[in-house]
């Protein structure tokens, strides 16, 4: 297929003034009549690979020239040097071949994709001109070379086409062979590319323009690849009925313009032998994680600046890079077939039980090398003999394993074990023709074992007594010749000689002739050496030939067997996961779920990876058996975060086929997972923090089920009190009377724990802290961590301001504040007879349904209706950190500064001038964090 017609984006990294470094440089091709052979070879291909940086071979270096030479050598930081010739001046720039890897893995990191151009003909052989073509184009979703790919994590390949509801994703991860391809709404497709992150993107003509969460090289790669004809011709070398892969004509396009791509990218040499998986899937196949809910329960990064924990590092004790990377894929994608699920928990439960069993078959497993990387590089010509002998010796765990696993008896492991399949043939054909420690080069001989190959063998005993009969030459000559200091010896140039000293000259037999002459000795040869020496050369060099052909028959029988390889490198990844889990139930006190519960009910349940990191974690339980809904309050800090990802790690990991960190646990199999989290936590994304808010909330609202699992940490945060009261109350509302889902709510909005005592779905839950207070002093908070029923009675959070070092006189000040609006509180209750009207906190419900109809409706109206801003529009009295009244910065200020009766520091001037000059709607979140960072400095200093 044509990939040279210039339809691929260029890379991201060079400037859109400068020359680009991909394609055909203008220079060369304005004096394309005159260009030398080689550098019109260099031309053809740049022009042949228009998106690439083409790295040419010229002997032991691959070679850049003119603009492509200048990006190299600033990227590679190698010299930039010059080729001269009748021609023209040519910046030149290079890379050593035997060390490539550092500098294409910056190249590819500068965002270049690199065409490798290498010699394919003997330089030595060649009359004139040394062939060369693209044997690979490195881009970054294709990386194949072991230096270069990520560790044991998957590295993948998109491809989107189609549009609507019609619109397909294919994947391949090209280092192991795993193709798949799956289809939906661009929104569905946006998601599964979000939670894929492909390192590189191809776009059929018709793909949607996605907004992508992530880093990747987006490329509109060719066309035509994608045409439905083509893609059918291109799937069908993959399998034998595309139709029975592919479910629309989208999936089949994408998949074609995929695997299409991948050929190219590995030099076009035909179909790739080692994909011969190509498989369809439904995202709801699976424990739907979105993005959001990826990062915001740290499943596999941090999100603490500190770079705390993570769920995958809390679980990982895998013995194997296959082992690694399906742990990673089972809790990307957990599983919602709950027979699935409890097969996995049958085999970890015995695997618990049986102690020794799984040692043993993780002692064993430590041995397993990356067969899935091994077995693509076997089919792709690419492995050397040492890798042939690492694939020996995984293979020679196997029976090991099997044996270990002789006396289970559950189903899932028996059937496992059976799997199993020790490759006995491919065992002993490795084990018989490639030496146990072979060098790194195949063709230089030392890889094939003495025995497999009785030709060979007769040739290298040639060779040998060739070498011997040399090794006694010397002995003998200075016997006959009686020349004690006579020397044997070899050089590359000369050969065989025999080197008498200057002294003994006379002494030298008629049969020597001279060959080479040194200042203090002459060195000779005699017929029969030289007849020898041929012996020995042609042996040796037929002998390494032979050894190579040996060695690429053997490599490509082990290639026949690669469905056999990839099936037990599965089994073997699925083992040890499953080992894994069992080894960290037992070191972590993890219990069996009962899956199929009805609602959620965990006891004593704990954070996996908090409680790693904490002293002593307080473990809580969590029972959604008699309502759906928890509203959560409690003071800052005192554990709401912690608790509700708890709940959701704990069903990602029982899905996933692990045991849980609780006392016990009854879990519904659960569709999706979706999280909300607390908008300051957003800082980092820079982007408008409510906005992004509200679309995170609203595709909760749109797609989540009653077998959904929704965490919202602080919805409505990142506006004023009374919209973002109205919005999470409503939210709250609409989750309960409409979507049904499980739903854990953490609020600081007091109010709306009344929506917990008003929904007969709805219940309260808060955090207890206990405060100590001694005479005249202000009260100590202590954090229990515990959770318990009803909603909490006070926020804290002059206290927690406190303990985070705002200077004396703003926490005195935010003191007095929450008396005034206590007593104020308590006033209104006494006349309004307990019947508040706020305009949205504090509405009652009649019959468990809202008066407005959720998210928009009357209910979320906050300045509708009968909301009469008097002194009652005041929300949540006991809110913390939002300031009296109408909890807007400016109110707080100027509250401050009226009650300050003039008395404020200097600092406190600036820092409240310099609050009034701020521009809040021009300012991004970051922004404002340094200017806080800043006002707080300056509050420091002075005190
Ligand atoms: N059950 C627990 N046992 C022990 N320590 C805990 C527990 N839960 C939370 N913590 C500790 O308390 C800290 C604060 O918890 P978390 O962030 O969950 O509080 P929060 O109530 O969500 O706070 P905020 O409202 O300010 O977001 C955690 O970082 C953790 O170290």
């Amino acid at each position: 297929m044509n990939h040279a017609d210039g339809t691929a984006a260029p890379a991201e990294a060079a400037t859109d003034d400068a020359p680009r470094p991909e394609g055909p440089p203008a220079k060369m091709v304005a004096a394309r009549e005159e260009l030398t052979p080689m550098l019109s070879q260099y031309l053809d291909l740049c022009e042949a690979h228009p998106d690439a940086v083409v790295m040419f071979q010229v002997g032991d270096f691959y070679e850049a020239f003119c603009e492509a030479a200048e990006e190299v050598a600033r990227v590679c930081e190698v010299t930039l040097t010059k080729r001269e010739d009748s021609t023209g001046t040519y910046p030149m720039a290079g890379i050593p071949v035997d060390n490539a890897a550092s500098y294409l893995e910056a190249l590819l990191g500068a965002g270049y994709r690199v065409a490798v151009a290498d010699q394919v003909e003997d330089a030595e052989e060649a009359s004139g001109l040394v062939d060369r073509a693209v044997t690979q184009v490195i881009t970054p979703g294709t990386v194949v070379d072991d230096e270069l790919l990520a560790g044991a994590t998957a590295t993948y390949l998109g491809a989107v086409a189609g549009s609507g509801e019609e619109t397909a994703l294919a994947t391949v991860d090209v280092s192991t062979g795993e193709c798949q391809v799956t289809s939906g709404s661009e929104y569905e497709v946006g998601e599964e590319l979000d939670r894929l992150a492909p390192a590189e993107l191809l776009c059929a003509p018709d793909a949607p323009d996605f907004e992508l969460g992530f880093e990747t090289m987006v490329t509109a790669a060719d066309a035509d690849s994608f045409d439905a004809d083509a893609a059918r011709e291109t799937l069908s070398a993959y399998v034998s009925a595309p139709a029975s892969v592919v479910e629309t004509g989208s999936e089949l396009r994408a998949v074609g313009g995929l695997l299409d791509y991948a050929e190219y990218t590995q030099g076009d040499d035909g179909p790739l032998s080692y994909v011969s998986r190509v498989r369809r899937y439904d995202p709801e196949q699976s424990l739907q994680l979105d993005a959001t809910a990826i990062r915001s329960l740290e499943l596999f990064e941090s999100r603490s600046p500190s770079g705390g924990g993570t769920l995958v590092e809390a679980v990982d004790e895998t013995a194997c890079a296959l082992g690694r990377r399906r742990l990673a894929a089972w809790l990307r994608r957990p599983s919602v077939d709950e027979a699935e699920i409890r097969r996995r928990h049958d085999a970890v439960a015995e695997l618990l039980d049986r102690p020794m069993a799984r040692e043993t078959v993780r002692d064993h497993l430590s041995e397993v090398y990356d067969l899935e990387r091994l077995v693509s590089r076997v089919s792709r010509e690419r492995a050397n003999a040492r890798d042939l002998r690492a694939l020996k010796t995984t293979l020679d765990a196997v029976p090991e394993v099997r044996g270990a696993l002789s006396e289970v008896e559950c189903d899932s492991l028996c059937d496992l074990r059976d799997s199993l399949d020790e490759l006995a043939d491919v065992r002993e054909l490795v084990g018989e023709a490639i030496r146990p420690d072979p060098p790194q080069e195949i063709t230089e001989g030392g890889v094939i074992r003495e025995g497999f190959d009785a030709e060979l063998d007769e040739v290298r005993a040639t060779e040998r007594e060739g070498r011997e009969w040399v090794s006694n030459l010397e002995a003998r000559e200075r016997e006959r010749t009686g020349i004690d200091s006579l020397e044997v010896g070899y050089n590359q140039v000369h050969g065989y000689y025999i080197e008498v000293t200057n002294p003994n000259l006379d002494r030298v037999p008629d049969d020597y002739t001279r060959r080479q002459t040194l200042k203090n000795s002459e060195r000779f040869y005699t017929p029969e050496l030289k007849r020898r020496e041929d012996e020995i050369l042609s042996a040796a060099e037929r002998a390494d030939a032979m050894e190579y052909d040996a060695f690429t028959r053997v490599r490509a029988d082990v290639a026949a067997e690669v469905e056999r390889l990839q099936s037990l490198a599965d089994s073997l990844a699925t083992l040890d996961v499953l080992t894994t889990f069992a080894a960290v139930a037992a070191g972590n006190d993890y219990v069996r779920p009962e899956m199929g519960a009805d609602a959620v009910e965990i006891e004593a349940g704990r954070h996996p990876v908090v409680e790693r990191t904490q002293g002593e974690f307080v473990p809580n339980p969590a029972d959604f058996s008699d309502g759906h809904v928890a509203v959560v309050t409690g003071p800052n800090m005192s554990g709401k975060s912690t608790y509700m990802r708890q709940v959701a790690l704990i069903c990602v990991l029982a899905q996933a086929g692990s045991f849980v960190p609780a006392r016990a646990a009854r879990l519904p199999v659960l569709d999706r997972i979706f999280t909300r989290v607390g908008a300051s936590d957003d800082i980092a994304g820079g982007q408008s923090t409510f906005m992004r808010e509200m679309a995170e909330l609203t595709d909760i609202l749109h797609n989540a089920t009653e077998d959904s699992l929704v965490l919202l940490d602080e919805v409505g945060r990142g506006t004023s009190t009374t919209d973002g009261l109205a919005i999470a109350r409503a939210t709250t509302e609409f989750v309960h009377d409409e979507v049904g889902a499980t739903t854990l709510f953490a609020t600081h909005y007091h109010d709306l724990t009344a929506l917990g005592e008003d929904l007969p779905d709805a219940f309260n839950l808060h955090f207890t802290v206990e405060k100590t207070e001694r005479e005249g002093q202000e009260p100590e908070v202590t954090f229990l961590h515990r959770v318990a029923d009803g909603p909490s009675s006070s926020s804290y959070g002059v206290e927690v301001a406190k303990l985070a070092g705002v200077p004396p006189t703003v926490v005195e000040r935010a003191r007095e504040y929450v008396r005034d609006a206590d007593s104020t509180e308590t006033d209104d209750e006494r006349s309004q007879s307990g019947e508040s009207d706020t305009p949205v906190a504090a509405q009652t419900r009649t019959n468990g349904r809202a008066d407005g109809d959720g998210v928009g409706g009357d209910g979320a109206d906050g300045d509708d209706g009968d909301s009469d801003d008097g002194a009652d529009g005041t929300p949540a009295t006991d809110e913390p950190g939002d300031g009296p009244r109408d909890g807007t910065l400016a109110a707080y200020v100027d509250g401050i500064e009226a009650a300050e009766d003039g008395s404020t520091t200097d600092a406190e001037d600036d820092v409240l001038a310099e609050i009034r000059s701020l521009d809040v709607a021009g300012t991004t979140p970051l922004e404002a964090l340094n200017a806080l960072d800043r006002l707080k400095r300056r509050l420091d200093d002075e005190a």
